[in-house]
């Protein structure tokens, strides 16, 4: 019976969209020149999926990850978060539901140099309000998870890319966000490290039911993600998924 009701569970979470774009656009201005970054974005990411987006360099990924992050706000058009409009909530708001709902990964780890592997994690929790006598659980949860027990006291200069991109990933997840963003997370990885960040993310998916939105431009990732999209000219199209049965 409970397992009954734990599945059914699982389907309505599945059935969720995390977050809906409903004609993004954005525009910068400098100087007397308007450039189009997006041109009418539609897009729906549901709950417990892996999804790429990719496109060539300047053609809009960042610019729609930061959107979908509520660090920067449409031209026009609105960003769901959930049931929530993130692109009309006030910034007080907006870094509250981020730091409450979102974890975010970054190409270059953007990890507190003077900070410890298991600081670094915890910072987080501190930031999202985690009472402090759930902080050192977690942490060390979290740093199982992506294999860097043995490496807790390390700094990020001790730590190769490899294991600081980890390191971010425990953070990421450590306050046990519903949606994490990832901008170009292999980029800075040599091929086999690149696979065990996405081994990471497939498994956060998979057993956590954590929807990841990631910027990529490395065509072997696509073997491993739900969905792909491409950014063409301001706005994205679906791509078909190639998957081995
Ligand atoms: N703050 C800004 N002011 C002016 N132009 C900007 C700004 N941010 C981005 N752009 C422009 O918007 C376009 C899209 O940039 P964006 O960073 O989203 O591309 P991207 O697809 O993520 O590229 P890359 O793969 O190189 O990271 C580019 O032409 C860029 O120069």
């Amino acid at each position: 019976m409970e397992d009954d009701l734990k599945a059914q569970e699982q389907i309505k979470a599945k059935d969720q969209t995390v977050l809906r774009a409903v004609h993004i656009e954005r525009e910068f201005v400098t100087g007397n020149t308007t450039l189009k970054a997006l041109k009418g974005v539609d897009l729906s990411i549901d709950a417990g999926q892996l999804v790429a987006l990719k496109g060539r360099s300047g053609s809009g990924k960042t610019t729609l990850l930061n959107i979908m992050g509520g660090l920067d706000q449409p031209t026009s058009g609105q960003m769901f978060f959930q049931q929530q409009e993130i692109s009309a909530l006030p910034e007080r708001e907006r870094t509250l539901l981020r730091r409450a709902q979102y974890g975010f990964i970054f190409q270059s780890f953007a990890l507190m140099p003077l900070l410890s592997a298991e600081e670094n994690v915890e910072l987080s929790l501190r930031m999202a309000g985690v009472e402090r006598r759930f902080w050192s659980d977690r942490v060390a949860e979290c740093l199982d998870f992506v294999g860097l027990t043995g490496r807790k006291k390390h700094r990020p200069f001790e730590l190769s890319g490899g294991e600081q991109q980890r390191v971010a990933i425990a953070r990421a997840i450590a306050h046990k966000p519903t949606l994490i963003l990832a901008d170009e997370p292999t980029a800075e990885l040599d091929t086999r490290m690149g696979f065990q960040v996405m081994q990471l993310f497939r498994e956060l998916v998979e057993s956590e039911g954590i929807t990841i939105c990631m910027t990529t431009h490395d065509p072997a990732i696509m073997e491993v993600v739900d969905r792909v999209y491409a950014m063409v000219d301001g706005k994205l199209i679906e791509e078909a998924v190639k998957k081995e049965e």
